[in-house]
């Protein structure tokens, strides 16, 4: 039905402004509507599939009738505003958003879902021949199993068995080729998959427990620090390893403090980031050539931070990898020793490999030339950490007798997913050509839908997996992927008010403990609660001005008997300029709470200086994640509530869900929220891909270098948006919101691809 009670007025779908339907959903959930005939509680149902529907919970109702002519009754009249709901009082049928598929008896710009069309006709391919039945796989898949002697590339496609194919190899070179176990070499890209290899190689008849203990199955990391602690093991002690981001953190820290950097203000984990990139490029200080003057900067706490740790002891992840290839460059002997223990090395995800790593292969498996490495160049994702696909580009010519076994057959995704992830990327110029065909088909096709804004995407899906598992499917059949941590914003919070269990791995901070995040949400909070320290210390470095004001802001407090931030207006050792800015900005505090959540945001933007800040320092060398960005988020987040406390309340149980579940165990039967780079490898029943639009998949920084010139970056998302893709087995979901970050959004040109048959 279309028209519900609140708060004893009567309002009609066909009449609410759009931006307005993600309040009425939450005022249903707190169950403040009622159906006007029966007066039981009504919800409003958001969902994909259909447009919206106020509907009855529970079974028991007789209103049909009655309902029918208080819609057409109401359909003609007018009203203004219920409640805080703004309701036009003439229906916009364009309401500002492009419409592709517009319905005209429901709200405003809705869209209905499309299906892409653009399919080919399924063609059966067979695939197996009955001399390798016994290991359940096809000829190609054969091919790269049984070529167990020298170079050997298998440049295999989305879905096609690489898994498959790398641990039958091993048993097949284990059982009948009677290759002793630990001659063998296996490495794999995470430590999930290395887990997975022996689960599976343990279920090959044959396979011993000696064998499978002798067997060197592991991540880069774990191999060579093993190799390390064998031979130089004093200097890499496992409690000198510096484990975690805030501890290297804490190094370059200290450095910027005497290079008078602002700790507060500079962003260290880009910096981090930038560092472990020169040095996965075999790149010492002394050899980077800064290119900016943001690179000028990390260049010299890179250089701190190298003889900090020298001077301590330390080493970091990447030190891993640089001192194992140093020790075999170093160590003839030692190298000769190494090559023939592993005669045969196999590698996994080899699109991916960074310098360093692929150095110590090629060193490895100079001797014998029995180097396997598995990959895809369309998946090669992770260039920003420094990995190169170049190197999965060029393997014929750094070996010159390398085979080349290609694997096409996808035996993962119906036809209908592999042809959309097929159209995409055959339009990404840098990438060896190949066909990946479908095994299976189904008549479900990918389905683009069209939310309002992330809040109403995030509604949506939540709703469509709720239906889904009132239907038999199991939470672990779905996954959600976005391009960027912050964007799981919204999702999150959907499913923590939903009773079904998720699993965020979290690797970032939560969206609300974000830097630029925590500053406005700093000012809103004095707003209401002037002597809150961590909202003051927020507020100070807002402003510039140096964290050891606190203790003299606590003095003036006493001394004045008044609050933190009144104290301010007291400070005597800040520039006048600042003094300046605070008599007047002091004063607005007061008016804030007073504005609805999105106004005071708004203010303190604009009025309170907060885009100062933003401007100064919130985008400083961060090209994936940029605080103005940030604030229109919160902003979007904000939108939901209309007072500044009912927001606060909404951040603070976020806060507190999100520490929860970072400390909880992952349950395996679970939705899954996480990015795409994290999906790498997995696959899932059903697939929902966050904000198809340009600026979110492709991103903006890559958009930004198209526009200088440079094609490499969005060939890299066109990447991503592939492995997203062809992570789902049956259902496939886009969602296209018609607004992101408060703006009108676009869809993003790899959808354009998607619905255009190669
Ligand atoms: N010969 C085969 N017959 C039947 N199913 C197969 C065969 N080979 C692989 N599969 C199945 O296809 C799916 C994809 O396999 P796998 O995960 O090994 O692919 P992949 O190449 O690693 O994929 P991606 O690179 O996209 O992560 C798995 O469910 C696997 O069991």
């Amino acid at each position: 039905m279309k028209i519900a009670l609140y708060k004893d007025q009567m309002i009609h779908l066909t009449k609410i402004e759009r931006d307005q339907l993600q309040k009425i959903f939450l005022a249903s959930q707190r169950g403040e509507l009622s159906c006007p005939c029966c007066h039981q509680s009504v919800k409003l149902k958001i969902s994909i599939h259909e447009p919206p529907l106020f509907i009855h919970p529970s079974q028991t109702f007789n209103c049909d009738e009655a309902i029918k002519a208080l819609e057409e009754k109401h359909e003609a009249t007018v009203n203004h505003s219920v409640g805080s709901f703004t309701l036009p009082s003439k229906r916009e049928i364009n309401g500002g958003v492009a419409m592709l598929h517009k319905t005209n008896d429901t709200v405003t710009g809705w869209k209905n879902p499309y299906e892409i069309r653009s399919i080919p006709p399924f063609k059966n391919h067979q695939t197996s021949s009955s001399e390798h039945k016994k290991y359940d796989v096809d000829d190609s898949q054969w091919e790269a199993i049984s070529t167990t002697e020298g170079p050997l590339l298998v440049l295999a496609g989305a879905g096609s068995g690489k898994t498959r194919v790398l641990t039958t190899r091993t048993a097949y070179m284990l059982t009948e080729k009677k290759i002793a176990s630990n001659r063998l070499l296996l490495v794999t890209f995470t430590t999930k998959a290395a887990k997975e290899m022996k689960k599976r190689m343990a279920s090959f008849s044959g396979i011993t427990e000696r064998d499978l203990q002798t067997l060197v199955v592991g991540t880069f990391h774990s191999i060579f620090y093993k190799m390390l602690m064998h031979h130089q093991g004093a200097l890499w002690q496992p409690n000198k390893l510096l484990k975690s981001d805030w501890q290297r953190e804490q190094i370059i820290k200290e450095a910027s403090r005497e290079l008078g950097i602002d700790e507060k203000e500079f962003a260290f984990d880009q910096a981090l980031s930038q560092i472990s990139y020169w040095k996965n490029h075999i790149l010492k200080p002394s050899k980077v050539r800064a290119e900016t003057d943001w690179d000028e900067k990390v260049k010299i706490l890179y250089e701190r931070y190298e003889q900090t740790k020298q001077a301590t002891q330390h080493f970091d992840f990447d030190d891993m990898l640089l001192g194992c290839y140093e020790l075999l460059i170093d160590n003839a002997s030692l190298l000769e020793k190494y090559q023939q223990r592993f005669s045969y090395i196999l590698v996994d995800e080899f699109q991916d490999i960074n310098k360093v790593q692929y150095e110590i292969i090629s060193l490895l498996a100079k001797k014998t030339q029995n180097l396997c490495v598995v990959g895809d160049d369309d998946q090669s994702i992770y260039s920003f950490r420094g990995s190169d696909p170049s190197y999965i580009l060029n393997f014929e010519t750094d070996f010159p007798k390398a085979k080349i076994v290609t694997l096409n057959c996808n035996y993962r995704s119906h036809h209908s997913i592999v042809s959309s992830a097929t159209n995409v990327i055959t339009n990404n110029k840098k990438r060896k050509t190949k066909k990946v065909v479908a095994m299976t088909e189904n008549m479900k096709r990918p389905l683009q839908f069209y939310p309002f804004d992330e809040e109403e995407e995030a509604t949506m899906i939540v709703t469509d997996i709720k239906e889904k598992i009132e239907n038999g499917a199991r939470p672990r059949d779905f996954v959600i992927l976005y391009r960027t941590n912050s964007s799981a914003r919204a999702i999150f919070e959907r499913l923590v008010a939903s009773s079904l269990p998720f699993y965020l791995e979290q690797d970032g901070e939560a969206f609300y403990r974000r830097r630029t995040v925590r500053k406005a949400l700093a000012y809103l909070k004095l707003s209401l609660y002037p002597d809150d320290q961590e909202a003051i210390k927020e507020l100070l470095g807002a402003m510039f001005i140096k964290q050891s004001s606190l203790r003299d802001l606590k003095a003036l407090s006493i001394l004045h008997d008044c609050s933190l931030l009144e104290a301010m207006t007291k400070l005597t050792d800040i520039q006048v300029f600042q003094q300046k800015k605070i008599k007047k900005m002091i004063p607005l505090f007061k008016q804030l709470r007073n504005f609805s959540a999105v106004e005071a945001l708004e203010w303190v933007e604009k009025e309170m200086g907060l885009s100062d800040y933003i401007k100064k320092n919130g985008n400083e060398g961060n090209v994936i994640d940029k605080g103005s960005d940030d604030l229109r988020d919160l902003k979007v987040a904000a939108a939901s509530h209309d007072r500044v406390s009912d927001f606060l309340i909404h951040v603070d149980h976020m806060i507190a869900k999100s520490k929860e579940l970072k400390g909880r165990p992952e349950n395996e039967d679970s939705i899954q929220l996480m990015t795409v780079h994290r999906a790498k490898g997995l696959e899932f029943k059903t697939v929902y891909i966050l904000s198809a639009v340009e600026g979110s998949l492709p991103h903006d920084y890559s958009l930004e270098a198209y526009r200088e010139g440079d094609l490499t970056p969005l060939e890299e998302e066109r990447r991503l948006m592939y492995v997203a893709v062809t992570r789902a087995m049956e259902n496939l979901y886009i969602s296209i919101p018609q607004k992101r970050r408060g703006k009108r959004a676009h869809p993003s040109r790899f959808i354009r691809e998607m619905n255009t048959m190669i």
